[in-house]
């Protein structure tokens, strides 16, 4: 069984689809390297070590690579992301658990990595895909390169391969399940049915990245980096944050703006939070279907009412199923800097970062729950509020990181929800 194709040859399989749709032939798709080992064309001897790799997609097509991260074979879901700048964050974001993330800006690592930029203590996802690695790397902030981070870091990372047509495909079929790998003695067959016998629908990614026991997070945004600080009045509101996947730079716009935090597990009993007296409660952002953590939605449900609560994210999804409505799963998802968020409120357009593939179905959710936010490009649901509870949440990330701050006043919102909720009681 063979399928014709413009981008290579193609190798028969007997494979039976996972699941319907796509032709089950696996296609050879290659791109023409942009690097170059040899120093007669001119280039500079690449600065890492290489060695070749495969992505196999679900669909059937392979795409080799050349790996400059850590060896090895791994499966997930194959996302891309069109933010220009911001990989450090991307590649710390705990959310991308289960993913392999694809950057759609052709050249990576130009500026190096950091300490300051983390997101998070660890790498979860599980790969990176680009099209070339800068062959240098010059930032005052820099303390590393991206090939040595990640292979520290046990993280693969794979360059040359032809991201504009993986990105097209990934837009025409969806997001789609693969596996990367540089071990040579597997085959393009068993790499394929690996991909095929995976899904991260249902999977429960949150118990993972979450912390383990609660602590107090205390960091502020550096002063010589914070902004918006004009209106805050120096209050002090004391904020249990739910950690599914937390990004610190939520934890550091809070404490910017005045609260002091206890930063608590995936899995701690609602009762114990109130126990703790909170004037707010924050649900985060976090990896994965949020359909297949029912516990945190119960956690969620269970605190409704009790106090002010603000939702990120993953957390926006959890408090929709926590109201009643129903989430579902989008076709590629969104994953970028700059996409346009409307507030229905005010009628002012906010461009926002956003790392979702998951969305609240806004004709499930009950009366009395208002959809406050609209994504421009495919008019999904971006933000809801039930003031009768006290609820407010967005699907994108108010704290960036990377991103445009133009989103940041919601955090100045949840401040004044606590302060009118302490005022009134
Ligand atoms: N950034 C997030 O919290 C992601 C939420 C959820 N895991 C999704 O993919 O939709």
């Amino acid at each position: 069984m063979a399928a014709t194709t413009t981008l290579g040859f193609v190798l028969p399989t007997g494979l039976s689809p996972r699941r319907g749709g796509f032709r089950v032939s696996l296609i050879r798709c290659s791109a023409s390297p942009l690097t170059t080992n040899s120093t007669a064309s001119g280039l500079v001897e690449k600065p890492w070590n290489t060695y070749d790799a495969r992505l196999v997609l679900e669909d059937g097509s392979i795409w080799p690579a050349k790996s400059f991260g850590a060896p090895g074979t791994r499966i997930a879901e194959l996302v891309f992301n069109t933010s220009l700048t911001g990989y450090q964050e991307i590649l710390t974001d705990p959310s991308y658990a289960g993913q392999f993330v694809l950057m759609t800006n052709p050249q990576i690592g130009n500026t190096g990595v950091n300490l300051d930029d983390e997101e998070s203590e660890q790498c979860f996802l599980a790969g990176l895909v680009i099209r070339s690695l800068s062959i240098s790397t010059s930032n005052w902030r820099c303390t590393k390169t991206l090939a040595d981070y990640l292979t520290e870091r046990n993280l693969m990372g794979v360059y040359d391969l032809d991201t504009r047509a993986i990105t097209r495909r990934l837009r025409e079929e969806g997001s789609l399940n693969g596996v990367l790998s540089t071990e040579q003695t597997k085959t393009d067959e068993e790499l394929l049915h690996m991909s095929r016998s995976w899904d991260i629908v249902g999977i429960d990614l949150i118990s993972d990245v979450s912390c383990k026991s609660p602590y107090e997070w205390v960091n502020k945004t550096d002063p010589e980096w914070d902004f918006n600080s004009a209106s805050r009045d120096g209050a002090s509101y004391r904020v249990i944050a739910y950690d599914f996947g937390i990004k610190h730079n939520i934890l550091r716009r809070l404490s910017s703006y005045g609260c002091q935090i206890t930063v608590v597990p995936s899995t701690f009993p609602a009762s114990e939070a109130l126990k703790m007296n909170p004037d707010g409660i924050l649900f985060s952002n976090g990896p994965g279907d949020p359909s297949a953590v029912p516990y945190a939605v119960e956690t969620v449900k269970e605190l409704l009412g009790k106090a002010p609560v603000y939702g990120i994210c993953m957390g926006h999804q959890l408090l929709g199923q926590a109201l009643g409505g129903k989430t579902f799963k989008m076709k590629f998802g969104h994953h970028g800097g700059n996409h346009p968020v409307r507030n229905n409120r005010t009628g002012q357009v906010e461009i926002s970062a956003q790392n979702h593939n998951y969305a609240v179905d806004p004709a499930s959710l009950p009366g009395g729950v208002e959809v406050t936010h609209v994504n421009l490009n495919d008019g999904s649901c971006a933000g809801l509020s039930f003031p009768e509870m006290n609820v407010m949440s967005l699907q994108y990330h108010p704290e960036a990181s990377p991103g445009p701050h133009d989103s940041d006043n919601a955090f100045k919102e949840f401040i004044e929800l606590m302060k009118r909720s302490k005022q009134s009681s």
